[in-house]
């Protein structure tokens, strides 16, 4: 997409021009690094592909007999790990490309002037990636390096950093920052500032892209904080929108992957994303600063991994719910409390053996192992043991039956009857790689026990996942107990597959408590964007799924769209008690930079304490607040205002409150204009044209030019001001907000000096 170009400096000073020559020392020199790193690739997958021909020739031998069959073996697994190898190497090689393809654009940004109590003074120059020449000399820093922090922290004079044998002291003597584009200095000046407004201006003014951007050539210095935060088991980053939450937490993510590099890798970290549009939204960041992505997930996705066969509800349909009014609560506030999550493990802890809903095992109408089995079996574990502990003997136990049921099933008449008529394909699929040798004297029993293991693969299964508790019936029974009323609702989805959200955690908890399962402790951080749209209790589920996790939380309460949120701080005590950390932090981001000062100022009359919120000086056209007679003239204006700004370069987005609003606009417009109707399941934007989003799909992105509709007072009532400022807060350049019959109260709140005002009264 076109950017615009801003701040090219046409006349160069003497100082720029020293500088510019360092540039195209600096370019030339990781030019070259790149052309023998080419070749090294080059090199390296030639060798692979070889290798692969080599081997894929070996495996095609026939082998009859065991000696060469063991010898092609052993060659292959050589040639395997050979192949693998390579690709490693392979992979690096071409990550360093990468990297040295962006330095050689853009080799740097900063430069910072230190000196330490009498050396000489050090000059740094600070960028996405370090780059050493061959005397080992640092010509680029990496701006996660420790040194670096100076460049986002310190103002000029006595400064500090962290390394890693203690805090350092310096001197600051000059900042400059650069813009640097194809090699050449674009921009370039000295700040005493964190890091000055000049280019951050340039930046914010430009176009929404597909991807979002990485932000390290301007980290702010409260976003630094965030960043390069080592210690906090907790960190909630409370911020208003706009203010860099996703950015800062995507910069963090490639901080600590440099920091820990020895143990931390991308797959050790998860992140837990509002939707599959954000997700893919996001996907570029990490790669452009060198590093692979971390894992991403949904809410609903996660729980729906781990209650297969249910449908899980997804937040989208529960707010959808929630907006036609047809949703009953659900007892919504009692599972969101923590104290549901307390009671799950009293509840387990004071399970009698009549009280566990054992369920039989059964393939068809053959019940291999009975209830009355199942209870007896865990009547007969010692009394002192924990259920959790009853049930893996029980696992173990069922194992070995259900061996010996295979056992005996494999010369059954009924199998081997089978085993005399398989056809030539399915032989060889059961044989494998094996042939008639020692290992297998007898090949009809053996074909016979992969028949019967096929068979009873279910029940294998069922052991296994511990299927012989009905984990469902036993929830039933705890909320029978916890949450009478909640029975029927739950019971009633549940005859249909389906799981209400709120359900998730307190059953998933007590499953895991009986299973002693569902915990992954490989995972180190754990990150939640959007966690006002989450729970307590969820968020202790995943606390409790990710048990040696660090976590970092990121919000903002005045986007709730489902549940009401508290005040930063007294969050953060819940929290921190709930989640028993040890060392909980807040920080608060009240610096908004996605949207001009207008659109800033707008959305912030909406809220009873948009006060706090700071917008960043960068100008644009005040809102236009259009106003209508009614739906049917206001569609028109829709109409005809959309087609007016509509491009074949940009994306123009037409958020609505939810997506009956969205379908019915995009049934309205899809004959005279280019609209894409969004919904939960795309992943990905339209390059241009108008995209119709309901404000949950929102989530996370930006867009140029943002319009809504039918800000009335009948749609929009003042208890929907979250709703409507999420949606002003999309916005970056240019806002508009069609208005059909009598406006919205939350309209009459803002100053008139917000937004400029349109009437249109025509048909
Ligand atoms: N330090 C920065 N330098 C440059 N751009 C920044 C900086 N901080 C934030 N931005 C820009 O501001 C916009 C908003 O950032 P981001 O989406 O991370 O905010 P957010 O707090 O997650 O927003 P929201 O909660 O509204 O979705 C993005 O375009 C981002 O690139």
């Amino acid at each position: 997409m076109a950017k615009k170009e801003k701040n090219v400096n046409t006349e160069i000073s003497p100082e720029q021009m020293k500088e510019q020559h360092r540039v195209d020392h600096v370019v030339q020199l990781i030019k070259n690094r790149y052309q023998t790193t080419k070749e090294e690739y080059e090199a390296a997958h030639q060798e692979t592909a070889s290798v692969e021909q080599n081997y894929g020739q070996n495996a095609k031998i026939n082998t009859y007999e065991i000696d060469d069959q063991m010898e092609t073996n052993a060659e292959v697994q050589q040639q395997k790990a050979l192949v693998s190898k390579n690709i490693l190497a392979e992979n690096i090689l071409k990550d360093q490309l990468q990297v040295l393809q962006t330095l050689s654009d853009s080799p740097y940004f900063g430069r910072i002037d230190i000196q330490e109590d009498d050396d000489q003074p050090e000059t740094l120059y600070i960028g996405t990636a370090s780059f050493i020449d061959s005397d080992n000399n640092f010509l680029v820093y990496d701006w996660r390096a420790p040194i670096a922090s100076i460049y986002y922290n310190g103002t000029l004079g006595p400064v500090t950093y962290q390394t890693p044998m203690g805090a350092q002291k310096a001197d600051l003597l000059k900042k400059r920052q650069f813009k640097i584009k194809h090699g050449t200095i674009q921009h370039m000046f000295d700040t005493n500032e964190t890091v000055g407004d000049d280019i951050l201006q340039a930046v914010l003014g430009e176009h929404s892209t597909a991807y979002m951007q990485n932000i390290v050539a301007t980290i702010q210095k409260e976003q630094n904080a965030i960043i390069r935060d080592t210690e906090s088991d907790l960190l909630l980053v409370q911020g208003v929108a706009g203010s860099g939450k996703t950015s800062t937490i995507l910069q963090r993510i490639a901080f600590l992957l440099y920091h820990s590099r020895q143990e931390l890798n991308a797959d050790q970290i998860v992140l837990f994303s509002p939707n599959l549009l954000f997700s893919n939204y996001i996907s570029a960041v990490l790669p452009s600063l060198g590093e692979r992505n971390m894992r991403q997930v949904t809410l609903a996705e996660f729980f729906g991994q781990r209650l297969q066969g249910l449908h899980v509800e997804t937040l989208f349909s529960r707010y959808e719910s929630q907006q036609r009014a047809v949703a009953d609560d659900d007892w919504h506030s009692a599972k969101s409390d923590p104290a549901i999550m307390q009671a799950v493990k009293q509840y387990y802890q004071q399970l009698t053996a009549s009280q566990l809903q054992f369920t039989a095992l059964s393939l068809g109408s053959e019940e291999v192992i009975s209830e009355n089995e199942l209870r007896e079996l865990y009547l007969a574990q010692p009394a002192t043991m924990r259920p959790s502990q009853k049930i893996q003997r029980m696992q173990k136990y069922l194992h070995k039956k259900i061996s010996a049921i295979i056992a005996t099933a494999a010369n059954s008449d009924q199998i081997q009857a089978e085993v005399a008529s398989l056809t030539n394909e399915e032989y060889h699929d059961l044989m494998g790689r094996h042939e008639i040798n020692q290992d297998i004297p007898d090949v009809a029993t053996y074909l016979g026990q992969k028949l019967a293991e096929q068979h009873y693969a279910p029940i294998v299964d069922g052991i296994y996942n511990a299927f012989f508790v009905d984990f469902y019936a036993q929830y039933q029974a705890f909320l029978r107990s916890y949450l009478p009323a909640a029975v029927p609702a739950f019971s009633h989805r549940l005859e249909f597959h389906q799981i209400a959200l709120d359900d998730c955690a307190p059953l998933l908890l007590l499953r895991d408590l009986l299973t002693e399962g569902g915990q992954n402790r490989s995972i180190q951080h754990l990150f939640v964007d959007e966690m006002q749209d989450y729970t307590p209790t969820q968020l202790l589920y995943l606390q409790h799924s990710f048990p040696k996790a660090k976590l970092t939380l990121l919000g903002d309460s005045e986007q709730a769209l489902f549940n009401p949120m508290q005040a930063p701080k007294e969050l953060l005590t819940t929290l921190a008690q709930n989640l028993n950390a040890k060392n909980p932090r807040i920080v608060q981001l009240n610096k908004s930079y996605r949207s001009t000062q207008e659109i800033t100022d707008f959305m912030k009359d909406l809220l009873p304490d948009g006060d706090e919120i700071q917008s960043f000086t960068r100008h644009g056209d005040l809102p236009e607040l259009i106003i209508t007679p009614d739906k049917v003239r206001g569609l028109t204006v829709l109409q005809a205002e959309l087609n007016k700004i509509v491009s074949d370069e940009q994306v123009v987005a037409l958020i609505t409150k939810n997506k009956t609003e969205a379908t019915t606009l995009y049934q309205r417009l899809r004959r005279g204009l280019p609209v894409t109707l969004l919904d939960n399941a795309d992943r990905s934007l339209p390059e241009s044209g108008v995209v119709i989003l309901p404000i949950y799909l929102a989530k996370g992105l930006e867009f140029d030019d943002v319009v809504a509709f039918d800000i009335s007072r009948d749609n929009y009532p003042d208890t929907t001001a979250g709703i409507l400022y999420t949606i002003c807060s999309r916005a970056m350049h240019r806002l508009k907000l069609i208005v059909c019959g009598q406006p919205s109260p939350l309209l009459t709140q803002i100053a008139p000096e917000h937004y400029q005002i349109k009437r249109s009264l025509t048909s």
